[in-house]
């Protein structure tokens, strides 16, 4: 492709990523995987360069441009001699043509993070690797990353094709940020405990407190979305977890499905749906999605989840809550909601980009009275 030829491509990716997120449709990567899928004749090296432009933009611009043509005269203003409307080259520019501004996002979300508003929620993000230790111990794979140093199994700065290596293939190590494997660690699942991971979706964490149970007890992984539900059984073969039950929930119906572990659960985690304003380095686009309407949708979803969880918790057990987000009506607020529920908070964190080199999260540790 010519490089006039690779910025139109841009462009039309740009238009459908855009309306994606405003119709809560695909993500760029979907988006961009589907496009190259119809244009076989586009090589690696233009996929790569079409890919880094559409990426640029994302990152750069705060609020949802109008076009993909106003968001590479925004943000990537270096391509605008491609518009010259010749062969495949972007269209002339028109009096019409509006630059679409930077930012780190939509103002109303910058206001509401705060102090935690800043350009490292859109830094690169490395690879970071979790050990299984139901098959590996770290020592051994040390070439893959570096050591995390208070994260026993984990390792950072992975090889971008780890996923076709074989300690990858072969479930001794799993791709999670650390800040996902400092959840995990929070909830200290422990051998022959009754732990439910209320939100398990694929089953990343799933995993991990599988790992930390030493395949003894009784792990269940529920979620309302059969799709994300589908991958733990596969997923969990892989990693050698053998104590894991699946359980589809029906949105409103959660308790009556899980009806027979009312109050014996000894630790249940919900890592609940949320805005994902924490992990914006991996989605960026994320922040040109959310809405002050499916905000607030989220936080009554969490508080329903929080309160399904604490039915399920044993006298002296435990319950631990993490978002992926840095909002304060996602965490501290829920947190004080939550708190006047008989339970007691043992532990918080907030973890942050900046700080911690992780994505962006919340999560607490509360204890129920024996
Ligand atoms: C942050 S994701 C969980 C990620 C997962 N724990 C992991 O480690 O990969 C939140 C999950 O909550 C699920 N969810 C949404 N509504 C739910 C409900 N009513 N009951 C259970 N899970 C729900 C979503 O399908 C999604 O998979």
């Amino acid at each position: 492709m010519r490089p006039e030829g690779r910025t139109q491509a841009a462009i039309e990716i740009l238009d459908l990523v855009i309306e994606a997120a405003r119709d809560q449709g695909p993500s760029a990567d979907v988006i961009i995987a589907d496009y190259f899928r119809a244009r076989r004749y586009a090589g690696s090296k233009d996929r790569r360069a079409v890919r880094e432009i559409v990426y640029d933009c994302i990152r750069v611009l705060g609020e949802r441009p109008a076009s993909g043509r106003a968001a590479i005269l925004g943000a990537r203003p270096d391509l605008t001699d491609h518009f010259t409307g010749v062969g495949v080259a972007p269209a002339t520019l028109s009096p019409e043509d509006e630059p679409a501004a930077p930012g780190l996002a939509p103002a109303w979300i910058v206001e509401r993070l705060g102090d935690a508003a800043d350009p490292s929620l859109l830094s690169r993000a490395p690879i970071d690797l979790r050990v299984n230790a139901l098959k590996a111990c770290r020592e051994e794979l040390m070439g893959l990353g570096t050591p995390i140093h208070d994260l026993p199994y984990g390792l950072t700065g992975a090889p971008e094709d780890i996923a076709q290596r074989a300690e990858y293939r072969g479930g001794l190590v799993e791709i999670q940020d650390s800040g996902s494997q400092r959840i995990t660690q929070m909830a200290a699942a422990r051998p022959g405990m009754t732990v439910i991971d209320l939100c398990a979706g694929a089953g990343g964490k799933t995993l991990a407190l599988a790992a930390d149970m030493r395949n003894e007890g009784l792990l269940i992984a529920s979620d309302s979305d059969r799709r994300r539900l589908g991958n733990v059984v596969p997923r969990a073969e892989r990693a050698g977890a053998s104590i894991i039950e699946t359980r589809l929930l029906d949105p409103g119906e959660e308790t009556g499905a899980l009806a027979d572990l009312t109050g014996r659960a000894d630790l249940v985690l919900v890592d609940a749906p949320c805005s994902g304003t924490g992990t914006w380095r991996r989605n960026p686009e994320a922040r040109w999605r959310l809405t002050p309407d499916r905000l607030s949708r989220l936080v009554s979803l969490q508080e329903r989840l929080l309160a399904v969880a604490a039915s399920l918790v044993r006298p002296g057990g435990a319950l631990v809550y993490a978002v992926c987000s840095l909002l304060p009506e996602e965490g501290e607020a829920q947190l004080r909601r939550f708190s006047e529920n008989g339970f007691l908070l043992a532990e918080k964190k907030t973890l942050h980009p900046r700080t911690d080199g992780c994505d962006g999260f919340f999560i607490a540790r509360f204890e129920k009275a024996c």
